[in-house]
């Protein structure tokens, strides 16, 4: 039995503050220098990390994906960790030294097929008895796809339209295998042990014909525990959210300080309604930083020596030179902003790696303004525009903080990105977790059931024809220009690839700060 209380004193319903972990790695955040820090690769780190996050009673860990090592002026980029382990290798791993933690790994519907892809994810979501999950990304540039004998071949507008399908045709296949023994739904179509032909019927039949596949044959998996593994998301963009409202269990998201995840999630409340879908069938996490002290005075001190840790001398001149688009390897980082004016059209002095800021000319004549006006050098401005820590405090400001945030509907829980492997939760699990608990907002067990679903508070899988035609509904309001879900149904497999609603809506990328996505 899950122990969250229900309601308060208030009237509102008290809501409950959920926790994941992202695994440390290819990204600045991370603090590979310290002392404190072990192997990114070897499966003592993952190990180390996935048990206190269980320890912790998380909903689940997470992985990010990067499918070609970062460049930087032509060479790989190692101020950072460099690659990382094959994802569905590592949690299939964990997945025999956990029991209830989910296991959620980050795989690119461009370069991947569904079949296989399903498959994947099927079997771990059979080895760990439920608990897998796929965040969904698009990966379509052209530099990433050299590994992969593409190239460019996929158009900006068609990524999200590509992964709607890409899913759609997963969740088909999950469906389609037969009830195995541990399938908690769906109905049994009367099949022999898996791997064997004896009394499969039709079951793993499989046909789909679209703009982006034309695939056929038999799926040769029973259904997994969860039947569907957890849909994840953590594209921005308007088309982003949208594919989000229309596809997705969980949403990782960068917006993670109060006034822009409030923002954020009422944002996308309004496009589940869209597709008929209500608040809690898509949970919001922020990825967040955090650093503890015995006193507030304690805490800030910690965070600021940590990010002259992330940000290094050299960190600090790349840093500056992904927005300025030259080499500025002449310039000392601890003296003021180079007195070069930034060359806008040489964008692509890093590659393989996610950019939130589309123009960088207000960004840079922003970053000029602080300097000048606080005399900040080099390292000391990039220390204050890139990501800051997000909580940072005594256990227990911090809980009252991340409980403000659940409750003031800015997030339902949070990713944790620590910036230590493997000991980077071990804290945060040992002082702030009982905090949480001792304000009642916090599970002190993990709930019955065993699966990922449960942990998140989803309910069981949905068909994949029900997903199919609340898009399908919501495209067709979108036409009438209603903007209201209408219940219409009918599967329209040819419109997967125009799904994604248009959207003329404006980014919200922050216009004076340079937000890299930690993450990947
Ligand atoms: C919080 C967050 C985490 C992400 N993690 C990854 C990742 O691990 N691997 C990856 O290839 N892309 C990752 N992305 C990139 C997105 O999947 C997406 O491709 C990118 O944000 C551009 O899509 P958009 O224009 O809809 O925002 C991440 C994005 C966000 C916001």
């Amino acid at each position: 039995m899950t122990t969250h209380p229900t309601h308060s004193t208030h009237a509102a319903p008290v809501r409950p503050v959920h926790l994941a972990a992202h695994f440390p790695g290819v990204n600045n955040t991370t603090v590979w220098t310290d002392p404190a820090g072990g192997s990114h690769i070897e499966f003592e780190s993952f190990e180390h990390f996935a048990r206190t996050a269980e320890n912790g009673l998380f909903d689940f860990l997470f992985l990010a994906e990067g499918l070609r090592l970062r460049e930087h002026k032509g060479e790989i980029f190692d101020l950072d960790v460099v690659g990382r382990p094959e994802t569905a290798t590592v949690l299939a791993a964990l997945a025999q030294v956990t029991r209830n933690l989910g296991l959620a790994g980050t795989f690119s519907a461009t370069f991947n097929e569904p079949y296989d892809l399903a498959r994947k994810l099927g079997t771990l979501d059979h080895l760990s008895a439920g608990r897998a999950a796929w965040n969904v990304v698009t990966t379509n540039n052209a530099f990433t796809g050299a590994n992969f004998r593409r190239g460019g071949y996929l158009d900006y507008a068609d990524r999200y339209a590509r992964a709607e399908d890409f899913i759609s045709v997963a969740r088909t296949l999950w469906e389609s295998g037969a009830a195995g023994p541990g399938a908690v739904s769906g109905s049994d179509t009367g099949a022999g042990p898996a791997g064997t032909s004896a009394g499969l019927g039709e079951s793993g039949a499989f046909s789909h014909r679209s703009d982006f596949f034309d695939i056929a044959g038999r799926y040769p998996l029973p259904r997994s525990r969860q039947v569907h593994p957890v849909i994840f998301q953590a594209g921005d963009s308007p088309d982003g959210r949208d594919f989000a409202a229309g596809s997705a269990d969980v949403i990782f998201t960068r917006h993670s300080e109060l006034e822009e995840g409030k923002a954020f999630y009422a944002d996308i409340t309004r496009r589940l309604a869209r597709y008929g879908r209500g608040e809690d069938e898509l949970k919001i996490y922020p990825g967040v930083t955090f650093v503890l002290g015995d006193t507030a005075a304690e805490a800030e001190e910690r965070a600021a020596l940590i990010r002259r840790q992330q940000v290094s001398g050299p960190g600090a001149i790349a840093f500056l030179e992904q927005l300025w688009g030259r080499d500025l390897t002449a310039y000392d980082p601890d003296g003021p902003l180079p007195d070069v004016d930034p060359d806008f059209d040489n964008a692509d002095i890093t590659r393989g790696r996610v950019r939130h800021v589309k123009d960088p000319r207000p960004v840079a004549r922003a970053w000029r303004e602080r300097a000048e006006a606080e005399g900040l050098s080099i390292r000391e401005l990039v220390i204050e525009v890139s990501a800051r820590h997000s909580f940072v405090g005594t256990p227990g400001r911090v809980a009252e903080q991340m409980n403000e945030y659940v409750q003031q509907r800015a997030a339902d829980g949070f990713i944790l990105v620590p910036h230590l492997t493997p000991g980077g939760l071990d804290e945060f699990v040992a002082r702030v977790v009982p905090e949480l608990q001792e304000r009642g907002v916090y599970r002190t067990e993990y709930p019955e059931g065993g699966t990922l679903r449960d942990n998140l508070g989803l309910g069981g899988y949905r068909p994949d024809t029900e997903w199919a035609a609340a898009r399908a509904a919501a495209r067709d309001a979108h036409r009438d220009g209603t903007g209201h879900h209408n219940g219409t149904e009918h599967r329209d497999q040819a419109g997967h690839s125009a799904a994604a609603e248009h959207s003329t809506e404006n980014s919200t990328q922050p216009p004076a700060a340079e937000k890299e996505t930690a993450h990947v």
